[in-house]
C-alpha cells in the first residue's frame, strides 16, 4: 500500500481508548501506549498503525523520521476564554496585596474590566488578538479547543464574540467548539436586578440558535455572581432550546454547582475546587466530565486544589484545561497545566494524558472527532521533543512540541538552528 505520509521510528505512540462515554475511575488509569511504532496517513486520516519493523514494507510520498520521539493525539483544551479585548496586568499588584478575586470583581475590575475592553474593541481587533492566542495554543500541541463568550454581557458584544469564534472556525483548520457564556458576571447597570439581566441573556438564546453561533451554554454560578436557582433556570432554558450545558461550578464558594451540573446532565462541570463530598459522589455516578483547571488555582495564589484524586478514586471522569483568560489564568500552554496536574492534583501521567485527550474531547462533545488515534480518525497528532509520555508533565513550563499536525497537515514545526545567535 502507498500512502501520503508515513511517520517512522516512533518511540512511544499514545493511543487513548475510544468509547462512547468518558473514561472514568479505573479506566482513567489505563493508557494504551504502543512502543516502536509507525503510522501512515492518507487523505488527512490515520490509514495504518503498525510496528516500526514493518516500515520497509510500507511506501509513502513523504516519510517523517520521529527518531524515537513520543507521538500523541493532538491535545484538546476544553475550557478557554479565547476571544476577549485587552489585558489586566495591573491587577497583579492587587493580588499581591491580597485583594480576593471576587472583591476585584465586586469593585468593577476583573471580568468587568475585560467587558469594557471587549465592548470597545472592533470585531477585527478581537479576531486578530484571538488569532495570536490560538496560534500559540496550536504551537503548544492543541488541535481541538473550546472558546467562550462572556465578556460582552450585552446582546451586541456577546454576538460579536461568538461571530469572531465562527470566523476563527472557518479560517483555521482546527476543531473549535463555541460556548455562550452570557451570564458570566452581572453588569453594573443590572446590580440588584439580576433576574432582568438573566432574562436578557435567555432572550438571546434564540438568536444564537438561529445563527448557529454556539454549541453549548455556560454560566458562572458563584457567590456574588449567579445563584444555584438562577443557574438552574438558565440551564433549563438552554436545554429547552437544544443547547448542551456547562457550568463554572464551585470554584471559590461551595454553592452546590457540582450537584446542579449532574441534575442538569451537563456535559461538563468546570473548576470544582470547592466541590462537596456529595457533589463528588454524584459526579462519579454520572457522565458529566469534571474539567479541572489547576493553572487557575495556581494563578489565583490559592493553596487548595480540586480534589482530583478523590474524584478519580470514586469513579468520576476528569479532564484538564487551561481556562486561558486575561484574569485568572493567563497562559495558552496546556503542557504547563499537565505539570500542575501532576504536582498539585497528584494525577498520574496516564490519567493526565487521558485528561487532555479523550476525556477533554468528551467534555466538549468531540469524542468522535478528536482525542484518540485509530485507523479512520483524523490524523491530528503531535510529535514531541520527548522520549516518553512521563516526560511532558515532568519537564515543566516550556514547549516540547516538535511537529503539530491537523488532518495530516503540519501546522507547526520546530526548526532547528533558527533564532539562536550564541555561537
Ligand atoms: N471564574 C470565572 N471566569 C473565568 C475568569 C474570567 C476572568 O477573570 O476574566 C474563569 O473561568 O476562571
Ligand atoms: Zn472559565
Amino acid at each position: 500500500m502507498h500512502y501520503d505520509k508515513l511517520i517512522i521510528n516512533i518511540g512511544q505512540l499514545i493511543l487513548p481508548q475510544a468509547a462512547s462515554t468518558p473514561l472514568k475511575g479505573e479506566a482513567m488509569k489505563q493508557l494504551n501506549v504502543k512502543e516502536d511504532a509507525a503510522i501512515a496517513i492518507q487523505d488527512g486520516k490515520v490509514a495504518w498503525i503498525g510496528s516500526n519493523t514493518e516500515k520497509d514494507s510500507v511506501k509513502a510520498d513523504e516519510v517523517i523520521d520521529a527518531r524515537g520521539r513520543l507521538v500523541s493525539p493532538g491535545l484538546v483544551d476544553p475550557h478557554t476564554h479565547l476571544v476577549h479585548g485587552g489585558s489586566r496586568e495591573k491587577e497583579m499588584s492587587l493580588k499581591q496585596q491580597g485583594v480576593p478575586y471576587l472583591d476585584i470583581l465586586k469593585n468593577g475590575g476583573g471580568i468587568l474590566a475585560t467587558v469594557e475592553a471587549t465592548r470597545s474593541a472592533s470585531e477585527d481587533e478581537l479576531y486578530q488578538k484571538a488569532s495570536s492566542h490560538l496560534e500559540r495554543m496550536v504551537s503548544h500541541g492543541v488541535t481541538t479547543l473550546e472558546g467562550k463568550s462572556g465578556y460582552g454581557l450585552d446582546t451586541e458584544t456577546e454576538l460579536k464574540q461568538l461571530r469572531v469564534m465562527k470566523l476563527l472556525k472557518e479560517t483555521y483548520p482546527i476543531n473549535l467548539v463555541s460556548t455562550f457564556l452570557g451570564p458570566h458576571a452581572v453588569p453594573p447597570f443590572f446590580k440588584g436586578n439580576e433576574t432582568a439581566f438573566l432574562d436578557s441573556m435567555i432572550l438571546l438564546l434564540d438568536t444564537i440558535k438561529e445563527q448557529q453561533l454556539a454549541d453549548y451554554t455556560d454560566i458562572f454560578c458563584e457567590e456574588g455572581v449567579f445563584t444555584i436557582e438562577q443557574a438552574r433556570r438558565f440551564m433549563k432554558e438552554s436545554r429547552d432550546r437544544g443547547f448542551g450545558v456547562k457550568i463554572h461550578a464551585d470554584e471559590i464558594v461551595p454553592l452546590g454547582g457540582t450537584e446542579l451540573a449532574v441534575e442538569m446532565e451537563a456535559i461538563s462541570a468546570d473548576h470544582l475546587v470547592a466541590a462537596s463530598n456529595e457533589g463528588i459522589q454524584q459526579l462519579s455516578e454520572s457522565d458529566t466530565v469534571a474539567v479541572l483547571l489547576p493553572g487557575t488555582t495556581f494563578y489565583l495564589g490559592k493553596d487548595e486544589y480540586a480534589r482530583a484524586r478523590e474524584m478519580i478514586e470514586q469513579g468520576a471522569a476528569v479532564a484538564l484545561a487551561t481556562d486561558f483568560n486575561p484574569g485568572s489564568n493567563v497562559t495558552e500552554n496546556l503542557q504547563l497545566i499537565m505539570s500542575f496536574a501532576a504536582l498539585k492534583l497528584k494525577m498520574s501521567p496516564e490519567e493526565i494524558w487521558n485528561a487532555v485527550t479523550i476525556n477533554a474531547a468528551h467534555a466538549i462533545g468531540k469524542a468522535q472527532e478528536a482525542g484518540t488515534l485509530q485507523e479512520g480518525d483524523e490524523a491530528d497528532l503531535v510529535i514531541w521533543e520527548a522520549p516518553n509520555y512521563h516526560y511532558i508533565p515532568y519537564h515543566y513550563g516550556v514547549n516540547h512540541t516538535h511537529i503539530v499536525m491537523k488532518s495530516g497537515q503540519i501546522l507547526w514545526e520546530r526548526k532547528e538552528g533558527n533564532a539562536f545567535y550564541l555561537s
